[in-house]
């Protein structure tokens, strides 16, 4: 059968050179407000080939030419139409040349075959063997680029997202993105019913490709979110694709021009309302906005609250990342209470889980909380009560919410390995953890009132089953602001579980 090479459209080509980081937006603009589905090929291979110019064949900047040639060259390539078109036209024909859609014709849904065939494609054409976890291994450039053993190379999202956009160009608009906080899959079928691996995850690990996302290990890990992955829309996928963007060009140094991009085109996406279901992708607009504020727009603590409303209100409060945003932004800048609280609200979410094997990369966040940073905190702040003993009573080691965050950190963790397969907690948890809780004097410690409710908490609590949905104190501001706290009698209700009644005279009832 012909391949009908699909060129552009001109309001597509009318962009192009791209020149400039204004020029990729006004493409993703075009692409976004058209009635029609983005183009996730198009977009994917002009990403990468952005990408690629600015952090691997480097850009003299201006600033390390020689003099004479002083602002001579842009620090933002040219990417002409033809390269464009060339790599899109490669990927269609080889895609619609491997796939005879008609033998599908006829259902306008996708099967679980075609899926599992067209994940087939991507994955027997990648170079057999290479560095899984490098850089910019994420878009269909560096897929289409290269010579048989120098391109042809995906790492695991790159590889769903080829599938989603390889889907797309065979007309199936119910193949879909799925993300979790450290997996992808697809969602496809009527309303999204069906799912199915198209990649595989982590070392070691064999690929369960082709089969549903389902069964026991999807329902209590954190790698499947408890069903509580989010399922993109073609705008969520580009979404997905932008903040996939990776600005570093070494482990010391990023292209500035990359991440003024990656931030142009995630508040684009912001503004059409396209973020509303995705925590991920306004923690890392936060985190952008924290290097390089843009006047006027929402500060990033703003930004991190409001992943945190859209894990709330969408996810059942089931991800964790979005407070680990929010508690690295207050731990840079010195807020520890505030981080102590957002690192509790992290655990109380992952004490709805339990752990497996898959879940390395949670638990390696968790243990730099617990073993590095908890640690670091608490050695500032004792050493402040040291230098600056007038101001003890605002240190966080005399306030006894501090310490009731902590515990409540803790006892997520616990609550984490309670009928798990493999244990949390180990021997290396103990020490920092006596260091921690040892450098908060007795008498912060004695103010924390650990309520131990009547009814003996069931083992298979509904949190468990996400039934569920802990009451969390992060966003309300306690109603004890912390300097209340100035004598015995203002004893501070605290349950470990982090909601702070006050006792009645202090709230003036
Ligand atoms: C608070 C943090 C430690 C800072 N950065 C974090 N990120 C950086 C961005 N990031 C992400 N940001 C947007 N979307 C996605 S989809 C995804 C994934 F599911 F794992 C995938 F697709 F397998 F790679 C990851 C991820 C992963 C989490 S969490």
């Amino acid at each position: 059968h012909s391949i009908k090479m699909a060129g552009f459209r001109d309001d597509q080509k009318c962009t192009f050179p791209l020149q400039s980081i204004q020029d990729v937006v006004k493409l993703f603009r075009i692409e976004l407000e058209r009635g029609d589905e983005p183009n996730l090929a198009l977009l994917s291979i002009v990403v990468g080939s952005v990408e690629n110019l600015l952090t691997c064949n480097r850009y003299l900047s201006p600033r390390n030419e020689t003099e004479s040639e002083q602002n001579v060259k842009p620090n933002f390539p040219i990417l002409e139409l033809s390269t464009v078109e060339a790599l899109y036209c490669k990927f269609e024909s080889q895609i619609k040349g491997c796939v005879d859609v008609t033998q599908y014709r006829g259902n306008s849904y996708a099967s679980r075959e075609l899926v599992k065939k067209t994940s087939d494609i991507i994955w027997s054409s990648l170079t057999r063997s290479y560095c899984k976890d490098r850089a910019h291994l994420q878009t269909l450039y560096s897929y289409l680029t290269g010579e048989k053993n120098f391109g042809n190379k995906l790492d695991c999202f790159g590889v769903a997202f080829a599938v989603v956009a390889a889907c797309q160009i065979l007309g199936y608009s119910d193949v879909h993105l799925a993300l979790s906080e450290d997996h992808a899959w697809v969602i496809f079928g009527k309303d999204g019913e069906e799912t199915a691996e198209v990649t595989w995850h982590g070392k070691g690990n064999e690929d369960k490709r082709g089969q549903p996302v389902c069964g026991p290990t999807a329902q209590k890990s954190w790698l499947y979110l408890n069903g509580h992955p989010v399922k993109c829309n073609r705008h969520t996928e580009v979404a997905a694709l932008v903040s996939g963007i990776n600005p570093s060009i070494s482990a010391t140094a990023d292209s500035k021009e990359l991440a003024t991009l990656q931030q142009k085109l995630l508040w684009l996406l912001y503004d059409q309302g396209d973020l509303k279901n995705y925590p991920m992708a306004i923690g890392n607009l936060g985190d952008l906005e924290e290097i390089n504020p843009t006047p006027g727009r929402s500060s990033p603590i703003d930004l991190f609250h409001q992943a945190i409303f859209a894990a709330q209100t969408h996810y059942a409060n089931h991800h964790v990342y979005p407070y680990t945003y929010l508690g690295g932004f207050f731990y840079r800048n010195g807020q520890y209470k505030d981080a102590l609280e957002a690192w509790a609200n992290a655990a109380d979410v992952i004490r709805k889980y339990n752990y497996g094997r898959e879940d390395e990369e949670i638990y390696k966040e968790f243990l730099e909380i617990a073993n590095d940073l908890i640690p670091h905190l608490v050695k500032v702040v004792s050493n402040q009560a040291i230098e600056a003993p007038e101001k003890a009573e605002s240190n966080c080691l005399h306030d006894p919410q501090c310490f009731a965050h902590l515990l409540r950190f803790y006892d997520g963790l616990c609550a984490w390995e309670e009928e798990s397969s493999t244990p949390v907690l180990h021997i290396g948890w103990a020490r920092p953890l006596v260091a921690t809780i040892s450098k908060f004097p007795a008498k912060t410690r004695s103010h924390v009132d650990i309520k131990i409710s009547e009814e003996k908490e069931e083992k298979v609590d509904d949190e468990k089953n996400g039934s569920v949905n802990r009451r969390h104190s992060h966003g309300r501001r306690d109603s004890l602001q912390k300097n209340d706290v100035k004598n015995e009698e203002d004893i501070v209700k605290t349950k470990v579980n982090g909601s702070t009644n006050v006792s009645d005279k202090k709230a003036g009832k």
